[in-house]
C-alpha cells in the first residue's frame, strides 16, 4: 500500500525512461482503460484523459519512428466481441475518424490545408466542398439490408470484426425494418446508435429511485443496452439512431445507384426512411467549415442529444477515394471536437442544498475546472445514497459531467492509484499520473448529511423507501417560501389572483414577506413600492386576499402545501376530525383511520403539525382572519357512491373539470386519473380521447354529463 503511495509521490521516474519502456506504459494504460470503455461499457477515466495520453504516446511514437509496432492503439481501431454475441466480419472495414483536437478554428484551416496539399493543389485552384456534420456521441453500427429487409445489425468491434446486436437493434423504432421498394439489393447504412439527453436523464433518474445503477452518460448507457443478450433490456432503454455513411451496397454494375457526392447519398438515405441529422450541409472551402463549427458549437447545448464535435467530409466520392485511407483511418473526414463533457476535478467540500420543495441535495464544491465549455465549481451528488454508491470523499479526485443546460454532476470517482501504477508499472516503472485517488481498502464516507436544515434549522428526515432526504420546515424555510407561497394561492387551495410567479418572486426577495400570515400583512404602500406596480392592480391583489380569507377546511389544509396532502387527502382528513385543531393533535394512529392515510402519510403530517413553528404559522393566519366553517362532518352529502372509482374525461357542456370532481368526491366517489378494470364509470364530455376508448374496451359504463347529475341526484344507473 504504502510502496505505491512512494511511487507515485516520487518525482516521476517515468520521464527519465527508456522510450521504449515509456511507450509500453502508454499502451497498457490505453488498452486497459479501452477494454473498461468498449468491452465492459463502463469508462472510468474522463475521455479528454484518455486522449490525452493517446496523444501523448501518438507524440513519442512520432519522434521513434522504429518503436511503432501494428498493434499500438494509434495503429488500430479498438473493441472486441463480448461473449454471447455472434463476431460478424465487415464486408467494408469500419473505420475511426482522425481527431483535429485544436477546437479553435485553426483545426478546420488545418483540416482544408491538409486535404489541399495531399491532392496536389495550388491556392489558384477552386475550394473544396465538404459536406459538415455534427459527431454524434453514441456507438456506430453497420445495418445490413437484403432485399430491403433488415438482416442482420453489428457493432464496429475492432474495425474488421464486430457483433451481431440485430436482436437489440430492432427494438430501435427509428430503425426501419423494411425499406420501400426501388433500394438496391444489398445496402449496408452505417451510423450512430445513440440515446437522448432527456431519455438519459429519465433512465438515470429511475435507476436512483430504484437504487439501482446509474450511468455515467449517454454514450455509455447506449454501448451498454446495445450490447445486452436479452433484448428486453434494451427495449427498455430508449434509443435513437442517425445515418452518416455507406458500407457495402450492390455495385453500379449490378443495378446499384450511382453516387456522385456523400450529400447526394445522405439524402437518397434520408428519402428510403433513415434519420439523417437537420445540421448535415455542404460547406465549400475552410471559412464554411470555420462557420459550421462555430454555428453548431453555439448551439450544442440546445440540442437534444450530445455531440463531441462535428466532423468533415470532403465531398466528392472521386476525391475520397484519390485521397485514400491511413491504416485506421480515412484521409478524407477529421473530427473536429468541441471542449469535453466530462473532466477530472478534486472535491473541496461537500455543501447542502435546500430545494424549493425541501429536497435537501448535497453538491461538491470543486477546483474548478472548464468542462462543456464553461468554469464548473460546484456539481450535484443528487443524494447521500448515490454518494455512497459512487463512493465519493471530500479530497477526492472525481469525472464531472456538464452536458446541454443540465446542472453538472458528478458520475464518479477517478481510478485508485493502486489500479494504476499495478496496470501501467513496466519493469517496476509506473507512469507518472495528474489525477487519481490514493489507495483505500475501505470506503469510509467523510461526509453526513446534517440533522437539521442549513437554512431553517427544522429536522432533516428521510423517508422510508424515499433517496432522498428533505427538510422539513415547510412553511418555515427560506429556501421552501416561495413554493409555498405560490402553493397557497392556487386557484384550488386559497385562490388568490393575482399573486403569481413574478409578484411572489418580488415580495419574497423584497424580504416584504418572509412567512404565509405575512401576504394578509400587505400594505398599498409596501405593494406599489414594487417595481411595475401600479396602484389599480395592487388594490385588487389586496381586494383578492380579502375575499381569499372566507375559505374551507380543506381548502386550507391543502393551501399548506403538507407532502403527500393533495387535494383528496385534504378533504378526507376535514371529512373525519372535522376540524383543525383535531387534526393537529391527531396521534399516528388515529390519522391511520382515515381513508387512504397510509403510515407514510400519517408519520409526515404528524411530524408537520409537532413543529412548534408550524402551528405558530397556522395560528398567525387565523388571528388574520383567516376562517372557515368547522365541524361540518355530520351536515355532508349522503355518500351514494362511496366505493366508486370514476375517471372524468372531456369537456363537459356546463360544469368546469373541478366542480364535477368536487361534486363526486362529495358523494364519496374516487376520482381517478386512469381508466381501468376497477373503474366504476367514466364521465365522458366533448373531445373525450383515449380514456373513453379504453373504458368502451373493458365494458366501463360511460356516462355524459347529464347521466352524472343524475347518479348523483340518487335516480341514476
Ligand atoms: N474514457 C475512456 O476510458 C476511453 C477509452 C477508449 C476510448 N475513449 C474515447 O473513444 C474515442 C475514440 O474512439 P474512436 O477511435 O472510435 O474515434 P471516435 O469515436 O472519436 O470517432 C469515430 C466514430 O465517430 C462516430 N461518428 C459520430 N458521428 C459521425 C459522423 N457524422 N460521421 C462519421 N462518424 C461519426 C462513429 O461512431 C465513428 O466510429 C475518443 O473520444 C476517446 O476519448 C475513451
Ligand atoms: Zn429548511
Amino acid at each position: 500500500m504504502t510502496d505505491n503511495l512512494d511511487l507515485f509521490s516520487a518525482p516521476a521516474p517515468a520521464d527519465q525512461a527508456q522510450p521504449a519502456i515509456k511507450i509500453e506504459a502508454l499502451r497498457n494504460q490505453l488498452n486497459h482503460w479501452a477494454h473498461q470503455y468498449y468491452v465492459l461499457d463502463e469508462p472510468t477515466v474522463p475521455d479528454a484523459e484518455y486522449d490525452r495520453v493517446f496523444r501523448e504516446l501518438q507524440a513519442l511514437e512520432a519522434a521513434h519512428p522504429d518503436l511503432i509496432t501494428p498493434d499500438s492503439p494509434t495503429q488500430r481501431v479498438i473493441g472486441a466481441v463480448m461473449e454471447g454475441l455472434a463476431s460478424v466480419r465487415h464486408a467494408v472495414p469500419m473505420l475511426s475518424i482522425h481527431t483535429e483536437t485544436d477546437t479553435e478554428a485553426t483545426g478546420a484551416q488545418a483540416f482544408d490545408a491538409r486535404v489541399r496539399r495531399e491532392l496536389g493543389l495550388s491556392e489558384s485552384d477552386p475550394a473544396i466542398e465538404y459536406v459538415a456534420e455534427p459527431k454524434f456521441d453514441g456507438l456506430a453500427m453497420s445495418l445490413r439490408y437484403e432485399n430491403g429487409r433488415l438482416v442482420q445489425a453489428a457493432t464496429r468491434g475492432d474495425g474488421e470484426v464486430g457483433e451481431d446486436v440485430t436482436h437489440n437493434i430492432r427494438t430501435i423504432r427509428q430503425i426501419p425494418l423494411t425499406l420501400p421498394g426501388g433500394v438496391p439489393p444489398l445496402l449496408e447504412v452505417r451510423g450512430e446508435v445513440y440515446m437522448r439527453r432527456a431519455d438519459f436523464d429519465a433512465l438515470n433518474e429511475r435507476q436512483r429511485e430504484q437504487g439501482g445503477k446509474t450511468f455515467v452518460n449517454p454514450r455509455n448507457a447506449a454501448a451498454g443496452a446495445v450490447r445486452q443478450l436479452d433484448s428486453g433490456i434494451t427495449a427498455q432503454r430508449p434509443l435513437s439512431f442517425f445515418a452518416y455513411g455507406l458500407g457495402a451496397i450492390t455495385p453500379p454494375g449490378d443495378g446499384g445507384p450511382v453516387f456522385r457526392t456523400h450529400y447526394e447519398m445522405l439524402q437518397t438515405l434520408k428519402s428510403w426512411g433513415f434519420p439523417v441529422a437537420a445540421q448535415v450541409q455542404i460547406a465549400v472551402g475552410a471559412t464554411e467549415l470555420v462557420a459550421f463549427h462555430q454555428q453548431v458549437g453555439a448551439s450544442r447545448d440546445a440540442l437534444p442529444y450530445d455531440i463531441d464535435g462535428v466532423v468533415y467530409k470532403v465531398n466528392s466520392l472521386q476525391l475520397q477515394r484519390d485521397l485514400g485511407f491511413k491504416t485506421r483511418e480515412p484521409r478524407w473526414a477529421v473530427a473536429h471536437k468541441y471542449p469535453a463533457q466530462e473532466m477530472a476535478t478534486k472535491v473541496e467540500g461537500i455543501d447542502v442544498q435546500v430545494g424549493r420543495t425541501g429536497k435537501i441535495t448535497p453538491v461538491a464544491r470543486l477546483t474548478p475546472v472548464f468542462v462543456g465549455g464553461v468554469t464548473v465549481t460546484n456539481a450535484t451528488l443528487h443524494n447521500l445514497f448515490e454518494i455512497r454508491k459512487k463512493g465519493v470523499r471530500v479530497g477526492d479526485q472525481v469525472i464531472v459531467r456538464r452536458a446541454g443546460d443540465v446542472i453538472p454532476e458528478v458520475v464518479g470517482v477517478m481510478p485508485p492509484l493502486t489500479d494504476a501504477t499495478e496496470v501501467i508499472s513496466v519493469d517496476g516503472v509506473p507512469v507518472k499520473r495528474p489525477h487519481g485517488n490514493p489507495p483505500r481498502e475501505i470506503y469510509v464516507p467523510n461526509f453526513r448529511m446534517p440533522k437539521a436544515c442549513p437554512v431553517c434549522g427544522s429536522a432533516v428526515v428521510r423517508e422510508k423507501g424515499e433517496a432522498n432526504h428533505r427538510c422539513t420546515g415547510g412553511l418555515f424555510c427560506a429556501a421552501q417560501r416561495k413554493e409555498a407561497i405560490l402553493h397557497f394561492a392556487a386557484r384550488r387551495a386559497m385562490d388568490i389572483e393575482g399573486l403569481g410567479d413574478k409578484l411572489v418572486d418580488q415580495l419574497v426577495d423584497a424580504n416584504v414577506i418572509r412567512t404565509l400570515p405575512d401576504l394578509y400583512r400587505l400594505g398599498l404602500t409596501s405593494l406599489i413600492a414594487l417595481e411595475r406596480m401600479a396602484e389599480k392592480s395592487a388594490q385588487n391583489v389586496l381586494a383578492a386576499l380579502e375575499k381569499s380569507k372566507q375559505t374551507t377546511l380543506p381548502r386550507f389544509l391543502f393551501g399548506l402545501g403538507l407532502r403527500h396532502v393533495g387535494e383528496a387527502t385534504a378533504k378526507d382528513l376535514a371529512r373525519h376530525f372535522g376540524t383543525l385543531d383535531a387534526i393537529m393533535d391527531a396521534s399516528v394512529e388515529q390519522l391511520l383511520q382515515v381513508n387512504d392515510v397510509g403510515p407514510v402519510v400519517a408519520q409526515s403530517l404528524h411530524t408537520f403539525f409537532q413543529q412548534p413553528h408550524n402551528r405558530e404559522v397556522v395560528e398567525q393566519l387565523r388571528a388574520c382572519g383567516v376562517t372557515w366553517p368547522e365541524g361540518l362532518v355530520a351536515e355532508r352529502a349522503p355518500q351514494i357512491l362511496a366505493g366508486k372509482t370514476v375517471v372524468l374525461t372531456g369537456t363537459l357542456p356546463t360544469l368546469s373539470r373541478d366542480a364535477a370532481k368536487d361534486m363526486l368526491e362529495a358523494a364519496g366517489a374516487k376520482v381517478a386519473g386512469s381508466v381501468s378494470k376497477k373503474t366504476s364509470y367514466v364521465v365522458a364530455g366533448e373531445e373525450a380521447g383515449s380514456k373513453l376508448a379504453k373504458a368502451q374496451e373493458l365494458g366501463v359504463p360511460v356516462l355524459d354529463e347529464a347521466g352524472m347529475l343524475e347518479l348523483l341526484s340518487g335516480q341514476g344507473v
